[in-house]
């Protein structure tokens, strides 16, 4: 058997045992025998992906499931009891719109994370690079509005009915998956905390982030859900457009989509903007709508900024936009002229860091769920934002 749970059965490796962390049940451990054997020795052909954690193998498990294997990189090495109390938070939290955690490794100096394997890669790697021609995936009208109401229920779920909330702090089409179905599923949320608050590398995660960062966040560290919620706005624009946030190929003028989005908005010619390569066949009203919401995520000031279950709602047409309420979004460009200081804040009274206070969301009382908010509980998952933050300063 080349995997155990948690609880003491069927023998993991024995730092597991350790009494402290008697109360973890849920994770399922993987003996690194068997990671190095699911992945041909690490070999450089199952290699998929590189990011700011480490390295991405695709693996063949014992059990007959593929898995994605997150091989974390040496910064990582938290101590067993600390790891494995992250993980344990991450992997109680599901949803059909969040990549699923199989497990986790744990032996010696390695930490390793064990996902499910999706098969039809991230939308980085797929629609923003050269749509169907490069990947061969055809992604119509209809597709990509299911991409973006899967997303913005997946980000919900994190912000409203996991307890305590969840930032993700880094939605980015690097971290939207599809499975055989184009459904998206949000990968690498929770992640960033298994990061030590020193962790160095930082900079290159936040180099490739930057058009998503929120200009609260950016430049004073104030990270709220709201943070979340500019970035998603951009990553919304970008599925519409088929374009990234920043395209240095294009005329100087078109080269940030936000900017651009909104000098199209404010000539009534948003649709300009709609991906090309649609060829004309989408729905064009519901484009614009989809943009506009965009333009309403990335509003300057947070307190303008729709909460997630607003989006889902706005995206399916349950809900009208009030267009009185757009106004020029905030852009980062705006600060690129501006050094950061750190250290920085985490959140704003209203979405305040517990993360003692996490609770199970499958045993989350449904009278929440009806739309009552505690924001007293919002569980952030990311590495030290003061980290993020200044590594920002030194790469604008
Ligand atoms: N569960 C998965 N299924 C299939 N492919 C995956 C999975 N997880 C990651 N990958 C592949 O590995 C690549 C790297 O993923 P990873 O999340 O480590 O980095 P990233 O999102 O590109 O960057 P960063 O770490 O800065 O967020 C992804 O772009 C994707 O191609």
């Amino acid at each position: 058997m080349g995997c155990s749970w948690f609880s003491r059965r069927g023998g993991g490796p024995s730092e597991v045992d350790d009494g402290g962390i008697a109360s973890i049940q849920n994770v399922k451990i993987y003996k690194y025998k068997e990671i190095r054997q699911a992945t041909d020795d690490f070999n450089p052909h199952n290699k998929i992906g590189e990011g700011g954690f480490g390295s991405v193998y695709k693996g063949h498990l014992k059990d007959g499931k593929i898995a994605a294997i997150k091989v974390l990189s040496a910064e990582s090495r938290q101590g067993v009891k600390e790891f494995l109390t992250e993980i344990n938070v991450i992997s109680e939290i599901q949803h059909e719109n969040l990549v699923k955690l199989y497990g986790c490794c744990v032996e010696g100096n390695h930490r390793i994370l064990i996902y499910n394997y999706l098969e039809n890669n991230s939308l980085d790697k797929t629609l923003l690079a050269g749509g169907y021609t490069r990947s061969g995936i055809q992604f119509d009208w209809r597709t990509r509005a299911k991409i973006c109401i899967g997303v913005a229920k997946g980000l919900a779920f994190l912000h409203e009915e996991v307890r305590p909330h969840i930032i993700h702090r880094d939605i980015k089409a690097s971290n939207i998956l599809l499975d055989r179905d184009l459904s998206p599923k949000i990968s690498d949320f929770g992640l960033a905390r298994l990061m030590p608050p020193n962790m160095t590398h930082v900079s290159t995660r936040v180099a490739g982030t930057i058009g998503y960062l929120a200009p609260e966040y950016a430049v004073r560290g104030q990270l709220t859900r709201k943070a979340d919620i500019y970035s998603f706005g951009v990553l919304l624009m970008e599925i519409v457009s088929a374009r990234s946030n920043k395209n240095t190929r294009l005329p100087t003028e078109y080269q940030y989509l936000l900017e651009r989005a909104w000098e199209l908005y404010e000539r009534n010619e948003l649709v300009d903007l709609v991906d090309a390569g649609l060829n004309g066949v989408f729905d064009a009203e519901e484009a614009c709508r989809y943009l506009k919401i965009g333009l309403l995520c990335t509003q300057d000031s947070p307190k303008l900024r729709p909460t997630m279950s607003t989006v889902v709602k706005l995206l399916t047409g349950e809900k009208d936009i009030d267009t009185r309420k757009i106004t020029r979004p905030g852009l980062i460009s705006d600060f690129m002229d501006l050094k950061v200081r750190g250290p920085v804040v985490e959140t704003k009274p209203d979405d305040e860091v517990n993360r003692n206070n996490y609770t199970n969301p499958s045993s989350y009382n449904a009278s929440s769920s009806s739309g009552t908010r505690d924001n007293s509980n919002v569980y952030s998952s990311g590495a030290s934002s003061a980290a993020a933050v200044s590594s920002f300063s030194s790469t604008i």
